[in-house]
């Protein structure tokens, strides 16, 4: 399909300056070849397809009737950039999306004068966008903010947040709310119901100066017809809106994929006097590829595949992924606990969660993409006496930092955190890296960091989490398969603050948490083999530390690494804080903290991820051969140079 695939007039436009050249009517043509090549990359290298397939035609219009990059256009999440990529100066690398040294799946400054703002957690496009068009504003300076932001990222707090401070903007600030009845999920609640309203009644509310302006650029034989009738307002421009009320102009809705209500429909947006405007446009998500319009998901993110059949590529049959241990385990103990609930925020298969939430659907929650709520949804549901679960992406979890402090720990609920994606994610990068947690958890009182070395122990931790109730609880695990360990047949309670040895020696202690346990297994054969005799426990805590055990390593053992898939301030630093304190390293002992570097990286595969971020066994064993170097000036024979 690749080789059969001809592009002749997208050949043509290499910046959004050579789209602008061509005449509307080669439009659609440019946006079918725009749509192939889109899915030509996609099948070869993964990744978000159905967004971006959905707002072909609006990249297109947007570019077109913008002037990018000088008005400032903001793509919420930015999942659905690639065509974007594509028509700015992308395309002879749009087969590199998302790999090591290739182009983010996101948008990225660093990337291109089109990326005006990164991104990749989402509703954050219309605080940017609006201000873009202030600093403009004040700068005397010409250029708008448009922001396009999906229905499913309308759901969160920040979008209305920004919307109600958006009116000093003026006519600088464009909203394209890109409606296609789609999160990853379907959508949900009341929002998402109310769009579906407007999108299916019409209903006439009222309409403004604006309609009158929009029927200058409107078709003619649509434009006269429908300047005298209310069915002008009725098919373009609604008044009355939420949006309306929030003091925006509401355009709407449009068909997002007819490129001539689209092209001057945004001319009019363009040379509005009024605003700021909100344009709501309808669109299909995975548009014009057909398995991705048949599939339930419509082909949200995917792997590889062949573009003929729509088939993925998939990963040979390995151990199971952490998020379904999770999810179902917790499915499991939900059986017998009529308290347990679990709280999704628009993740559900991703958290692992869809088992949960068929056999219990009336205490499954998906919130929408609303994490900060969740948390204190959880909050109040612990203070009433129930077992909460707030499964959330270590990532996503930052926004709710404040209502884990200040809802959560401060009055010490027992909420249970199940943390998702914790540590290096691979392809998605930095922003979706779950590299804080163990810092930003374990630094709060009342709160208990787990983190299991396989799958079989996040049973158990999912168990213990579940009979916490003096308080909240976090368990941190990965994205991807376990390590193919038995899955036990009977949950054990763990005792809190307890870690365990795996393997005993006696000359160099590794302390670990979390899924590093193998590298760190590996690192104490390697080191045995070089006469180094080595300890290795699994601490299991990162808060609170089981401080009997780590005195014993530290007080028995010539050298001490601890390592963890969290960045500086987590488990080494509370290592390092307990040993100063308690007199451990005066005697001379050399102790090593391994963790993430002080720097966000790029993505790549995991493995490759950690080997940067020297996090694996040979960093492990360079470690411990430097320390012992740096004490006797000579190493244990076989040592690397
Ligand atoms: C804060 C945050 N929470 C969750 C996500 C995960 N996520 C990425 S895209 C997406 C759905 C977005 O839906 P919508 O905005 O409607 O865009 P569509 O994919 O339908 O084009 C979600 C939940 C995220 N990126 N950011
Ligand atoms: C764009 C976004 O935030 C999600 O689609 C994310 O990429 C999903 O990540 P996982 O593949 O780890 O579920
Ligand atoms: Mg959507």
């Amino acid at each position: 399909m690749v080789d059969v695939l001809t592009t002749p007039l997208l050949d043509t436009v290499q910046l959004p300056s050579d789209l602008r050249a061509l005449a509307p009517t080669q439009l659609r043509q440019l946006a079918d070849e725009l749509r192939q090549e889109t899915i030509a990359a996609v099948g070869v290298t993964g990744g978000h397809l159905g967004s971006g397939l959905g707002v072909v035609e609006l990249t297109v219009a947007i570019h077109y009737v913008f002037d990018t990059p000088n008005d400032k256009l903001v793509w919420d999440v930015g999942h659905q950039c690639y065509p974007h990529k594509i028509l700015t100066g992308r395309r002879d690398r749009i087969r590199t999306l998302r790999m090591g040294g290739g182009l983010s799946g996101f948008t990225k400054r660093s990337e291109s004068e089109y990326d005006p703002f990164g991104a990749a957690h989402s509703s954050t496009s219309i605080s940017a966008s609006l201000g873009f068009a202030i600093a403009n504003k004040i700068a005397g300076k010409p250029g708008k903010g448009i922001a396009v932001i999906g229905d499913g990222a309308m759901s969160a707090g920040m979008a209305y947040e920004a919307m109600n401070n958006a009116a000093q903007a003026g006519n600088r600030l464009v909203v394209i709310l890109n409606d296609n009845d789609m999160s990853i999920a379907p959508p949900v609640g009341g929002l998402s119901a109310y769009l579906s309203r407007i999108v299916s009644s019409r209903e006439f509310l009222g309409f403004r100066d604006l309609a009158r302006k929009l029927a200058k650029h409107l078709p003619k034989p649509i434009a006269a017809g429908m300047r005298k009738t209310d069915e002008f307002a009725r098919g373009i421009a609604m008044g009355g809106t939420l949006f309306e009320e929030l003091g925006f102009y509401y355009v709407g809705p449009i068909d997002g994929h007819n490129l001539d209500q689209l092209i001057p429909v945004l001319e009019n947006v363009r040379d509005a006097e009024e605003g700021p405007i909100l344009v709501h446009v309808v669109t299909k998500k995975g548009k014009g590829y057909g398995p991705a319009e048949a599939a339930a998901d419509k082909y949200h993110g995917v792997q590889k595949f062949d573009v003929i059949s729509g088939v993925q590529s998939k990963a040979p049959p390995g151990p199971p992924q952490y998020q379904n241990v999770f999810g179902a385990q917790l499915s499991k103990e939900a059986e017998s606990d009529p308290t347990i609930c679990a709280i999704t925020a628009a993740m559900p298969s991703g958290t692992g969660l869809d088992a949960f939430s068929k056999a219990h659907p009336d205490r499954f929650f998906d919130v929408g993409i609303a994490e900060q709520h969740a948390v204190t949804f959880a909050a109040g549901l612990a203070a009433q006496g129930m077992r909460p679960f707030c499964a959330i992406y270590s990532t996503f979890l930052q926004r709710a930092y404040d209502q884990v402090v200040h809802d959560v720990c401060i009055q010490n609920l027992p909420v249970r955190f199940a943390i998702d994606r914790a540590g290096l994610v691979g392809a998605d990068g930095a922003t979706h890296a779950g590299s804080f947690d163990v810092t930003y958890l374990a630094t709060l009182p009342n709160m208990v960091v787990m983190a299991p070395a396989d799958e079989a122990e996040l049973v158990h931790m999912t168990h213990t989490a579940v009979l916490h109730d003096s308080g909240p609880i976090a368990i941190r695990y990965p994205r991807g398969n376990g390590t193919g360990v038995e899955l036990p047949a009977q949950a054990q309670q763990l005792e809190i603050g307890k870690g365990r040895i795996v393997r005993l020696g006696h000359k160099v202690a590794i302390l670990s948490l979390g899924t590093r346990l193998g590298e760190a297994l590996k690192a104490a054969e390697a080191l045995e083999a070089r006469g180094l005799s080595t300890t290795v426990a699994d601490l299991r805590f990162a808060k609170p530390l089981d401080e009997d055990l780590i005195r014993k390593l530290l007080t028995t053992h010539e050298v001490a690494v601890t390592i963890e898939e969290a960045a500086v301030g987590g488990l080494g630093a509370h290592v390092l804080t307990f040993a100063s304190d308690d007199g451990l390293i005066d005697a001379g002992l050399k102790l090593r903290t391994l963790r993430l570097p002080d720097i966000f990286q790029d993505q790549d595969k995991p493995e490759v991820q950690y080997a940067q971020a020297g996090l694996d066994a040979d960093a492990i064993v360079e470690t411990v051969l430097k320390a012992l170097r740096h004490n006797s000036g000579t190493v244990a024979e076989g040592a690397r140079a």
